[in-house]
């Protein structure tokens, strides 16, 4: 499965300053993001349920891929083209039952031997980190700041597409393409930026980069 995700937004609405998770998706397309995550934690299964829906239909007008975080069953009833899954969430195995053989399942983990469980389950892509510190989620001691050379631990280890998370910004993320990631995945890189168009370019632009110097 060819995944386009050299740069992934993982939205979160209380870290947009007001501005609706919808504008913010709008200027990331804008900007050349490849893939988006609804990841919205704190709000009603109806509340993602709404907002699903008009993310699922800016990114089929854009042709981009949707993935909504946790919530096998809220991506279902979007028509999302895949589901994000941690570890308090449904197994791969399940979410592959429900979702179907085409669907996109993203799997987080930090640790190789994590890696090659979640790519023997049936992943299509995984989402390590943090690789930076962050203080957009409480991250688990141990998977703080896990750097990039577990990036280049965990790309050599599978075979599957791997995205770094966590601190990622324009300045940093070239390293974390040049360690093997195939792109990265922000939160308020792109829902606090100035302008989110711009900082989507300029994160792009700085994957681009990596991509010519490895
Ligand atoms: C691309 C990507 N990678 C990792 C995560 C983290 O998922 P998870 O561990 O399930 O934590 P929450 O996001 O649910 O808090 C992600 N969402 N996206
Ligand atoms: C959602 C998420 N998952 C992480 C992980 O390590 O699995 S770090 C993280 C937050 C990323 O936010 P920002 O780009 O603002 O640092
Ligand atoms: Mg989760």
């Amino acid at each position: 499965m060819n995944i386009p995700m050299r740069t992934y937004l993982v939205t979160q609405g209380d870290r947009s300053r007001g501005r609706g998770t919808g504008s913010i998706v709008r200027a990331a397309i804008e900007g050349g993001v490849d893939i988006v995550q609804m990841r919205e934690k704190h709000t009603s299964a109806r509340e993602r349920y709404e907002l699903g829906k008009e993310l699922r239909a800016l990114t089929r007008e854009a042709d981009i891929p949707f993935v909504v975080n946790d919530r096998v069953d809220i991506a279902a009833a979007v028509d999302a083209d895949g589901v994000h899954l941690g570890d308090d969430d449904l197994p791969v195995s399940v979410a592959r039952d429900h979702l179907g053989e085409e669907a996109i399942i993203g799997r987080s983990v930090s640790t190789p031997e994590a890696a090659s469980e979640a790519e023997r389950a049936g992943a299509d892509y995984l989402g390590v980190g943090a690789v930076f510190a962050t203080d957009t989620k409480d991250v688990n001691e141990g998977e703080a700041e896990i750097g990039t050379e577990t990036i280049a631990e965990i790309a050599e280890t599978v075979d599957i597409p791997i995205v770094g998370i966590g601190g990622i910004n324009a300045d940093n993320a070239t390293e974390v393409v040049n360690a093997g990631a195939a792109g990265v995945a922000v939160v308020t890189t792109i829902t606090d930026a100035d302008d989110p168009a711009a900082a989507t370019q300029q994160l792009r632009q700085a994957v681009e980069n990596g991509r010519t110097t490895v």
